[in-house]
């Protein structure tokens, strides 16, 4: 059954008008108490204040009900075992035990796939060991000095970020560059700052047939025989993280020098499998460890922590609130953090990709709105761009600050002005600034009263913009693994209330094969007249200028 079928959601529906009437203002001046009412720990390094957002105990306990009412406690314990959520491709969803404990157990089709986790990390582990003893070494006996993943979507995404966000921790002596885009400009950047001699290529790709990964594969190798002419060398430059041992064998890379995962995991989720060896080669495999127990240590939390203390659920169940009851579609994440410059595009491919559905697990046309645009930008950048939009915009959008209180950078006075920052903007969507106080601040500034009445109302900040607030003691890669996972399974939440598979992405796929179809077009030197008058026109000026 739909969600919007569930007596829960009636009941939701039900109270909208009454919540809408009741400002955020007057929910901190009637409830003394609202952030310790509604902020909520994760071990001890992390809080999540979900006081500003536009909702009160009573809307909380009926989004509890409605999630129990979508069967959402069986749902999370399917994820931790044999399950078929992806049922459109027929394959499990268990990118969970990427980070269990060896001595856990997760059986599919009768294989208990843990051991297989650890299998891979153990080669993952050898890998970064022979790399940074210099026991590795490349075709002329010089070490390793830089990494090139050529990768896309998930196969970039993930460990780009990670190894972004935790550049205080680069202590290996190895440069990482990531190379995704089917745009050449990219490769050939990354290509001017890498000595053949010293650097090892990881071809990423969970298929091995996404063509912007094999463009880029086979430009990189090119590249590499125009310094080092004898193919034998490829094997001391080249690796690959892959489901598919016969394409990686087919471009010449030997399975010895291939680290697997598996269907169960997708891509969107795969940067705790081999996927993330860029990340265990930059930062070291201890801390690629920890970051899979950060990110397994929110497992726990999702499994077994009562759905009101829950911070996946409750940042599902907000979003549901915010989305299919209040009406506002779009969320925005702005992490206070330098660092974390592109946790906003992954995490835009975690969600969107996920969520952005519209038929139900039963094949039918949803008639509740799926999943939100995701976006975002670093603070305090956003501030100078976007922000004047969610203050005082005629949209509101439902936003996550994310901050860290301390910072491995010596620069405290930027620090301390960062995180100012960013509790002032939370602070301003939150309670704004009305007409009288706009007005008494005029006349301070000795301006007539005629002059107050024409400007007052462009000083206005409605306030009552919700947001939540997720901050950490410091960016680390157990708290950042503890992060990842909590976006990964607020996203899981989503897809069970929203009855939808978070786990397949069909909707990439016409793109890829109409594309594919063009490039013959574009080669082709005659007239093209197969398409629609658009494309054939625009195709028609690209040759004439190209
Ligand atoms: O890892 P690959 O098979 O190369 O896939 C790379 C990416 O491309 C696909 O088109 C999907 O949209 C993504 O989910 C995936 O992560």
């Amino acid at each position: 059954m739909n969600f919007s079928e569930q007596p829960a959601f009636a009941a939701l529906l039900d109270c909208k008008a009454q919540e809408q009437a009741i400002t955020l203002s007057e929910r901190f001046v009637q409830d003394k108490e609202r952030f310790a009412n509604f902020e909520l720990p994760f071990g001890e390094h992390v809080k999540v204040d979900f006081s500003r957002q536009l909702w009160s105990n009573e809307v909380k306990d009926l989004l509890c009900e409605l999630a129990e009412q979508m069967n959402l406690k069986p749902a999370i314990e399917q994820l931790f075992g044999e399950n078929l959520f992806n049922h459109t491709e027929g394959r499990a969803a268990l990118h969970t035990a990427l980070r269990m404990p060896k001595t856990e157990r997760v059986y599919l089709n009768n294989t208990d796939v843990v051991p297989l986790v650890h299998e891979q990390l153990e080669r993952v582990k050898d890998f970064c060991q022979q790399i940074h003893s210099g026991q590795w070494l490349g075709y002329n006996g010089m070490s390793i000095t830089d990494i090139v993943n050529i990768g896309i979507g998930g196969s970039d995404l993930g460990p780009a970020v990670v190894t972004e966000a935790l550049h205080c921790y680069q202590d290996q002596g190895i440069r990482a560059h990531f190379v995704s885009n089917m745009d050449g400009a990219q490769l050939a950047q990354v290509l001017e700052q890498v000595n053949a001699e010293r650097t090892l290529f990881i071809v990423s790709s969970k298929t091995f047939t996404t063509d912007e990964t094999m463009t880029n594969a086979k430009a990189a190798r090119a590249w590499f025989l125009s310094h080092c002419a004898d193919e034998h060398h490829i094997k001391k430059h080249f690796v690959a993280v892959s489901t598919n041992s016969e394409a990686v064998q087919a471009f010449g890379i030997d399975t010895e020098q291939m680290f697997e995962f598996w269907d169960w995991v997708g891509g969107r989720f795969s940067l705790w499998s081999a996927i993330g060896l860029p990340i265990a080669l930059t930062l070291g495999f201890e801390r690629f460890e920890q970051l899979l127990n950060g990110a397994h240590a929110m497992d726990q939390h999702l499994r077994h922590t009562p759905f009101e203390q829950n911070i996946p659920v409750l940042m599902a169940l907000l979003s549901i609130w915010n989305i299919n009851v209040l009406g506002y579609r779009s969320e925005g994440v702005f992490p206070y953090c330098q660092d974390l410059k592109r946790f906003p595009s992954f995490l835009q491919q975690l969600n969107m990709e996920s969520n952005g559905k519209s038929v139900n697990n039963q094949g039918e046309v949803v008639s509740h709105n799926t999943g939100p645009i995701v976006w975002g930008e670093v603070g305090t950048n956003g501030q100078h761009a976007f922000f004047q939009l969610l203050h005082q915009g005629s949209q509101v959008v439902p936003g996550d600050f994310i901050g860290f209180a301390r910072t491995c950078y010596d620069y405290p006075e930027h620090h301390r002005k960062l995180l100012a920052n960013m509790l002032a903007q939370a602070e301003a969507m939150a309670f704004g600034k009305n007409y009288e106080q706009v007005a008494q601040e005029l006349a301070v500034e000795g301006l007539t009263a005629d002059e107050i009445t024409k400007l007052a109302p462009y000083k206005v900040m409605p306030g009552n913009r919700p947001s939540t607030t997720i901050l950490c003691d410091e960016l680390t890669p157990y708290n950042l693994g503890s992060l990842i996972a909590m976006y990964e399974h607020k996203t899981f939440v989503q897809g069970i209330l929203w009855n939808i598979n978070s786990f397949d992405q069909w909707g990439v796929e016409l793109g890829k094969k109409l594309a594919s179809r063009l490039i013959d077009d574009l080669a082709d030197t005659g007239t093209t007249t197969a398409h629609d008058s658009a494309t054939n026109g625009l195709i028609a000026q690209i040759k004439k200028w190209g």
